[in-house]
């Protein structure tokens, strides 16, 4: 059989475009004794050609008029190169590169393929001997091994390329459909995390990808903004959700039950151990332990605390036995814990294993517009556990709740309503006043910082400055009562004629 021919049946044998580039390129630099044997495929993209071998780190622009590669690619020409005309290529630094070696009897062949067709799939590029080169092209069997190159090449191109939008599709269906879970899960999560604002949206976001993911959570945010409502849901949206939550406070712990609280203790550890206790590290097994304060943990125990991080063992206070436990830690804290490691109350190397993904939960001052959302939330709660029908807050009451300053943040907010339920008749709204002599307006507690010290050091009249301090407050109260005086004067703990004298002496009128 023909040698040519030969060859051509192993190529059809092949799968990978690659190999069969491969095998190709070292059969005819072979059998035509090429210095240099190189196929040119064009990128992904179409933009450039790139050599088959990827150790060539070289690459031409289709569209680089300066590189003999953009002419046969438009003309699907061939081109034949002698030494005395690559002079006119010298711009071109990656071509200067491939050419370097030719000689003078050389000849650069550079050849679109499929042969004699006007679409171009790749280029084949050769350097050898000018009479030997330019004979081959004539010779028929030569010729047909090359097309069935160009064939199977275009086949398996094809294939390769069918398989990548394959695969591209099903990454971005699934990329769609992680994104539409996310979102479920966000919105199953805006039920018990109430709050529509956009500190809300991004802390529920941020929540569902730490659940997604085994980091270490670290939950900051001052007291009552719900941090403990957060790593709840951090795990019940994580794949342990069926395994348990083990919640402990770290500063509502005497320092030294501390320790034998998380770790357990042998039986005889010490006086009163007259069993094998299990710690809460051992039952937080499979599930999520939650590390509330941690600020609050003595030093000795945080290197403890480390060690089961890094190595997921421990030995029970007494025990003989290291133990082992698979958890996943969520710790809150409301203090600056950097603050705490530069004064070195806390451990710097426990501070970046617990911060793998930091969360922090927004101030109730910071998403003022869920007030009305969290408002209705807890009523609903109260009407569930007493059984009552309240019909949720009276729009004044509201405009009133937006004025105070929650300091307490949500669970401040959350025991108001509760006291406001209580108040109210079943059936009806719940008013400003059944809870306004429980807090102070934003406005009247900046009134009262009328007392800072520079503020005093400009008063020169103290009675004009007393009537103006006492004439701001009652404005004040009556604009939040839309002008009742009755209950202006409630909340201020005044009969309402005194407000009447007060109003006429200080000039009041009804806003
Ligand atoms: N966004 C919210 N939606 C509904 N309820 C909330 C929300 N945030 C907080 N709460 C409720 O407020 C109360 C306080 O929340 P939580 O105990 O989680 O706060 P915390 O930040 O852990 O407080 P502390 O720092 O004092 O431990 C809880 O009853 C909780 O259910």
């Amino acid at each position: 059989m023909n040698r040519w021919l030969t060859y051509a049946t192993d190529l059809v044998g092949i799968r990978k475009p690659q190999q069969l580039a491969t095998l190709f390129i070292d059969t005819v630099s072979r059998e035509l004794d090429l210095d240099t044997c190189l196929l040119l495929v064009p990128s992904a993209d179409g933009r450039t050609l790139v050599p088959h071998r990827s150790d060539l780190e070289m690459v031409w622009s289709v569209t680089d008029f300066d590189c003999p590669f953009a002419h046969v690619l438009q003309s699907s020409k061939p081109m034949a190169l002698s030494l005395d005309s690559l002079v006119f290529w010298q711009s071109n630094r990656a071509f200067v590169q491939l050419t370097e070696s030719v000689g003078l009897f050389d000849v650069v062949r550079i050849v679109p393929l499929p042969l004699n067709q006007d679409v171009v799939k790749t280029v084949l590029f050769m350097v050898g001997e000018a009479d030997h080169l330019q004979q081959i092209f004539s010779d028929d069997d030569f010729c047909r091994y090359v097309d069935v190159f160009s064939q199977q090449w275009a086949l398996l191109t094809d294939i390769e390329r069918e398989e990548q939008n394959q695969r591209d599709l099903r990454e971005s269906l699934f990329d769609v459909e992680r994104a539409r879970q996310q979102q479920r899960l966000t919105d199953t999560l805006s039920q018990t995390l109430v709050g529509q604002s956009q500190p809300m949206v991004k802390l529920r976001e941020q929540i569902v990808s730490a659940a997604g993911s085994q980091l270490s959570v670290m939950i900051q945010g001052d007291t009552g903004t719900g941090k403990e409502l957060v790593a709840q849901a951090v795990h019940d949206l994580s794949e342990r959700a069926n395994q348990p939550f083990i919640a402990i406070n770290c500063a509502a712990i005497p320092e030294n039950l501390l320790e034998s609280e998380l770790f357990g203790y042998s039986k005889g550890a010490f006086s009163g151990a007259e069993a094998d206790k299990q710690g809460l590290i051992a039952q937080a097994n499979g599930g999520t332990l939650f590390l509330d304060e941690i600020g609050d943990m003595p030093l000795v125990l945080q290197a403890k605390l480390l060690r089961v991080l890094e190595t997921r063992t421990f030995r029970p206070v007494g025990g003989k036995e290291e133990q082992t436990s698979d958890f996943r830690l969520v710790s809150a804290t409301h203090v600056n814990l950097l603050g705490q490691v530069r004064q070195k109350a806390f451990r710097q190397d426990l501070y970046y294993r617990l911060f793998q993904y930091p969360i922090t939960v927004p101030c109730l001052t910071e998403r003022i517009d869920d007030i009305a959302l969290l408002s209705q939330h807890f009523v609903q709660l109260f009407n569930d556990s007493h059984g009552t029908q309240i019909r949720g807050l009276n729009y004044k009451a509201i405009d009133c709740l937006k004025q105070h300053s929650f300091n307490g943040n949500v669970r401040e907010l959350k025991h108001l309503i509760e006291f406001g339920c209580a108040q109210t008749q079943d059936g009806h709204e719940v008013q400003v006043s059944s809870f306004i002599h429980r807090i102070l307006p934003r406005e009247e507690v900046n009134l009262f910082q009328v007392e800072e010290p520079e503020s005093c050091t400009v008063i020169k009249d103290l009675k004009q400055a007393i009537q103006d301090f006492e004439s701001k407050i009652i404005r004040e109260r009556l604009r939040l009562f839309s002008g009742d005086r009755a209950k202006a004067a409630e909340s201020l703990g005044i009969p309402k004629r005194t407000l009447a004298y007060k109003c006429q002496k200080l000039e009041i009128k009804a806003p």
